[in-house]
């Protein structure tokens, strides 16, 4: 498919539970449609680490920044992991997209949750496993987490598909079995002509 943007420029909301694949699909769509997407990038209390760089990885800002961006309204979402502060501006939304790129966001559940509340427009994607044990093979052989952060995951991926089989929640569930056509059907999704 040529690099043109979709016909519809809403925000795409990208879901599902940690180590499904999320990641491997969205580069693939930024890398087959170059300059059309934007990820949105997200603002944190935490430090960065080794090799991240502040406007790409995340904001780094500090909690008095967070808190005053929270109290001015200033998020779509935002969450607490452990001692950190997550959350998408809706500046940062506003000034990709006034780039002309369609925002896609990956989110999980408890901020799919705000976006939606917040009444947002947005189309919402969930990617699903073909099964629980493919996705805890998917999250040992990334080889990224150790096992007190696995098991954390699993345990957060069992309420993330249970969330994601209340009807009405996503646009669309697409099972991430063999990535060529997990990638066809969110490419296809994502480009479907505006009725
Ligand atoms: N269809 C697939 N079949 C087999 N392995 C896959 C498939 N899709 C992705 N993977 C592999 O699964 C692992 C997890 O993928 P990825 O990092 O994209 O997940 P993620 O959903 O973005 O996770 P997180 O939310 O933790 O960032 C990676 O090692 C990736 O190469």
């Amino acid at each position: 498919m040529a690099s043109t943007l979709p016909q519809d420029r809403r925000p795409v909301v990208i879901s599902g539970p940690s180590g499904v694949g999320k990641g491997t699909l969205f580069k693939r769509l930024f890398d087959a449609h170059k300059d059309c997407f934007a990820l949105s990038v997200s603002h944190t209390t935490r430090k960065p680490r080794a090799g991240e760089a502040h406007g790409v990885d995340y904001y780094y800002v500090s909690p008095e920044e967070f808190e005053a961006l929270v109290q001015a309204d200033g998020f779509v979402e935002h969450a607490k992991f452990g001692s950190n502060r997550y959350g998408t501006s809706k500046q940062t939304i506003a000034d990709q997209t006034a780039k002309g790129r369609v925002v896609v966001l990956d989110i999980e559940m408890e901020g799919v949750k705000q976006i939606k509340k917040s009444g947002i427009e947005a189309r919402y994607v969930f990617i699903k496993p073909p099964s629980f044990e493919e996705l805890e093979r998917r999250l040992r052989g990334r080889g990224t987490e150790d096992e007190e952060s696995i098991v954390k995951r699993l345990n957060q991926a069992k309420l993330e598909l249970e969330y994601a089989d209340t009807p009405g929640v996503h646009d669309i569930i697409i099972v991430n079995d063999d990535v060529e056509k997990a990638y066809k059907k969110l490419e296809e999704f994502i480009y479907k002509p505006l009725a």
